[in-house]
C-alpha cells in the first residue's frame, strides 16, 4: 500500500492503512510489548502533577533530548526491534528520524490528551511519523482555533499496522487526541517517530 493525503485543510496529512502487513504488526506488538523498559510518568498538569494515563517510552540517538509537559527524557538506545522499524519508516516518509516516542494505551480507558506536537525541539515545520499496532483507536483531529470556520473536527480509526505522516502547517492549525473509550480494552501501541533539532 502507499500514503494517501487525507483531507484535512491546513494541514499535510496522510495515511497508509496497511505500512505493516498484520503478521509483522502483531509480532512487533508481541516483541515491544515485552521488551521496552514501559514506564508510567507522572506530568504537570496545571501546576498539578498527575499520573499519565498510558505507559510510555523514549529512544533514540543520544543527542536527542525531548522536554514534554515539563519532563525531562533522556532517550533510551534504539533496540533492534525499533531500528529496524526506524529504516522501514524513513524510507516511506522520505525523511531521517533521531527518536521515537512510544505510547502504550493498556485498555480503552487509556488516552492522550488534545495537544499539537509543536515543541520548539521539532523545529518550526516538525514531522511526525505514527505507527500504530494492536487495537483499533480513534485519532482525533480539532482545530487550534474555532474562528477557523473551514476547518471540521476530523476522527480517523488507526488501525493496526497503519502509518500516519503529519508534515507541514498540520500542528500550526490542528490539535489531536486519542480519546478514552468503553468499547475497547485489548491494548494498543502507538510509536510516533520525531526528528529533534540538535545543536
Ligand atoms: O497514540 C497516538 O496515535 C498519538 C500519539 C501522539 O499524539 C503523540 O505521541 O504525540
Ligand atoms: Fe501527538
Amino acid at each position: 500500500m502507499s500514503l494517501v493525503p487525507l483531507p484535512l485543510p491546513d494541514a499535510d496529512v496522510l495515511l497508509d492503512p496497511a505500512f505493516l502487513t498484520p503478521t509483522a504488526a502483531e509480532s512487533l506488538l508481541r516483541e515491544l510489548t515485552q521488551t521496552i523498559s514501559w514506564r508510567q510518568e507522572p506530568i504537570r498538569l496545571f501546576g498539578k502533577e498527575v499520573m499519565q494515563p498510558r505507559l510510555t517510552a523514549w529512544h533514540g540517538d543520544q543527542a536527542a533530548h525531548y522536554q514534554y509537559s515539563g519532563l525531562k527524557l533522556a532517550p533510551q538506545p534504539w533496540t533492534p526491534a525499533l531500528q529496524r522499524l526506524r529504516q522501514l519508516v524513513e524510507a516511506a516518509a522520505g525523511t531521517l528520524f533521531n527518536s521515537v516516542l512510544l505510547n502504550l494505551y493498556r485498555t480503552g480507558q487509556d488516552s492522550m490528551g488534545w495537544h499539537a506536537d509543536d515543541e520548539p525541539e521539532l523545529g518550526p515545520v516538525p514531522i511526525i511519523a505514527s505507527v500504530s499496532l494492536g487495537a483499533v483507536r480513534n485519532f482525533r483531529f480539532k482545530p487550534r482555533s474555532s474562528e477557523q470556520a473551514s476547518q471540521q473536527p476530523f476522527t480517523l480509526p488507526l488501525t493496526s499496522g497503519s502509518l500516519l505522516l503529519m508534515r507541514g502547517t498540520t500542528q500550526q492549525h490542528w490539535l489531536h487526541a486519542v480519546p478514552k473509550t468503553a468499547r475497547v480494552v485489548a491494548p494498543r501501541l502507538n510509536l510516533t517517530f520525531r526528528r529533534i533539532l540538535t545543536s
